[in-house]
Formats: C-alpha cells, sequence, structure tokens
C-alpha cells in the first residue's frame, strides 16, 4: 500500500546536539505505531518536525506522496495530519460543543462562521452530537471545559483531533495523567479510531503500547534503533541497551 505519510533523511541539530539524526520512516493508512524511547530520545523533536513546528536541517517530509518540508503547520494540518490538541490548549471556559463546532468550520473553511451562532446550525451539530456521542461525552456537551474531569478533557481533545478528518493522526501520551478509572475509556476511544486512519502515538506506558501499536518504533539519541514488531520490541539488545544506558544515568533516589 502507498505510504500516506513518510520522512525521509531528517536531521535536526540544537546548537552542536544532534536530535533527529538520518530519520526514515513511512506509514500506510491503518497503521498503529507506538513511538517510544528514553527521555530526551528526540521524540518530541520529531513529532514537531513532521508537523511543521520545526524545520529539519535537512530531510524531507511527505504527506500522501507530496514532499510538504517547506509547508507550515496550518498547511499540513489542511492535507490531513493532526496531532491531538493538548489538554492545556483547551479553552476552560468553552464547551466540548463549542470546540467541536469550530473545529468542524475550520474543517471545512468556513471561518468567517464562528461569530454566528454555529450551534444552530443542524449539520454542524449533527457532526458534534455523532462524534460527542462516540466519545461518551454527549451528557457533558455544554458543560464548561472547566468543569469536566481530566480524562473527559483528554477524550475532547482526541474528539477535536476527529473532528478535523485526519488522514495521519500523531498523539502524544493520550492517557497520561488521567486516573486509572478512566483510562478504559481512553483505550476504547483508542481502539474504536476509524480503520483507515494512521496513526503515531508517543507513548511511556508500555501496557498500553502492547495494547495498541502492531508496530514499534524506538528512538535512541535521535536515531531510530529497532522498528518492529511489539513482540520483538523487549528482547532486542540495541533497545535493552539504550533503555539500560537511561536508568545508569539517573540519579539514585536518596
Ligand atoms: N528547542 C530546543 N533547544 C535546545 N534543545 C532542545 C530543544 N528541544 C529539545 N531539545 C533537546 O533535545 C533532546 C530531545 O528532546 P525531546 O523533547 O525531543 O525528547 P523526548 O524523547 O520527547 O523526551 P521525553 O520523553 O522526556 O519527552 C533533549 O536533550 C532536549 O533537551
Amino acid at each position: 500500500m502507498n505510504p500516506v505519510f513518510e520522512v525521509a533523511n531528517l536531521s535536526k541539530a540544537f546548537g552542536g546536539l544532534v536530535v533527529t539524526n538520518d530519520v526514515s520512516l513511512a506509514m500506510a493508512p491503518g497503521d498503529r505505531v507506538a513511538l517510544i524511547g528514553p527521555n530526551g530520545a528526540g521524540k518530541t523533536t520529531l513529532v514537531n518536525l513532521v508537523t511543521g513546528n520545526l524545520s529539519p536541517d535537512s530531510g524531507e517530509v511527505r504527506l500522501g506522496g507530496e514532499t510538504v518540508t517547506a509547508v507550515d503547520a496550518a498547511g499540513r494540518v489542511k492535507r490531513g495530519l493532526i496531532r491531538s490538541f493538548q489538554v492545556t490548549r483547551l479553552f476552560q471556559d468553552m464547551t466540548p460543543a463549542e470546540h467541536l463546532g469550530l473545529a468542524v468550520l475550520q474543517r471545512d473553511g468556513k471561518t468567517g462562521n464562528i461569530f454566528g451562532n454555529f450551534l444552530r446550525m443542524p449539520d454542524v451539530m449533527a457532526e458534534v452530537d455523532e462524534l460527542l456521542g462516540k466519545l461518551g461525552l454527549a451528557s457533558l456537551m455544554h458543560r464548561m471545559v472547566s468543569e469536566i474531569a481530566y480524562g473527559q478533557q483528554r477524550l475532547l481533545e482526541l474528539a477535536v483531533a476527529l473532528a478535523l478528518k485526519p488522514k495521519v493522526l500523531l498523539l502524544d501520551e493520550p492517557a497520561a495523567g488521567v486516573p486509572q478509572s478512566d483510562t478504559g475509556r481512553i483505550e476504547q476511544a483508542l481502539a474504536e479510531l476509524p480503520a483507515d486512519l494512521a496513526v503515531l502515538m508517543i507513548e511511556h506506558d508500555m501496557d498500553l503500547v502492547f495494547r495498541f501499536a502492531k508496530r514499534v518504533i524506538v528512538l535512541a539519541s535521535g536515531t531510530i534503533i529497532f522498528d518492529g514488531r511489539p513482540e520483538d520490541v523487549t528482547s532486542n539488545a540495541r533497545v535493552r541497551e539504550a533503555y539500560l544506558g537511561s536508568y545508569a544515568n539517573a540519579s539514585p533516589v536518596a
């Protein structure tokens, strides 16, 4: 199958520190990939290069076969590359319905309407209802974000991302900080993501990685040291060495 998303020989240094070192990878529609690696391995930097929030020193990013290395982050969103909206970027005094309504209008290029009452637009609201229903947030649609639990805010992030109709979805630790009682709902939402969507998830929780991913990519010191099946990752010598190295550098607990 043709890749929906590719990076080729991507490199990035901050000062003298090479944080992304000749990284190449491709994803097909429907892929479920976990991106793991010790702290400071360069995972967030790689995602920032992919989204266009950072520019690489060299290499290419391609979406649906088109080179988008020079396209800005908004242009990549328009082409279907969506990073899950972070909880810290949700508006505390807006409701889930308003967040999703705005996302739908933005996706359809109708942002001129945002000062109209889009909550009365039947086509927009039908989609908002459906998305919130899917994620179990229907009863909260008109509550302020500040009044809803953290786990539900993380589900709302996912709903906003889905409202933009992604082809490639980048998730950054979708269940981090969520009380255990609510992680099941998030995992269910992840399991129910559209089958043809390509998903790349940064995740530290290996239990979640094993339940979600069909493929694991391990980054260490900016280099991909493993790209393969989840069942092969923990026995891989380079992966073990990279993680042991990160523990060896950790300070002993007093
Ligand atoms: N803007 C920047 N300027 C300078 N150094 C940076 C910058 N952003 C990241 N770094 C450095 O690049 C390295 C990789 O950071 P990055 O956040 O990409 O790693 P990570 O794998 O996402 O880590 P974590 O799992 O801890 O979030 C780190 O040493 C970090 O200090």
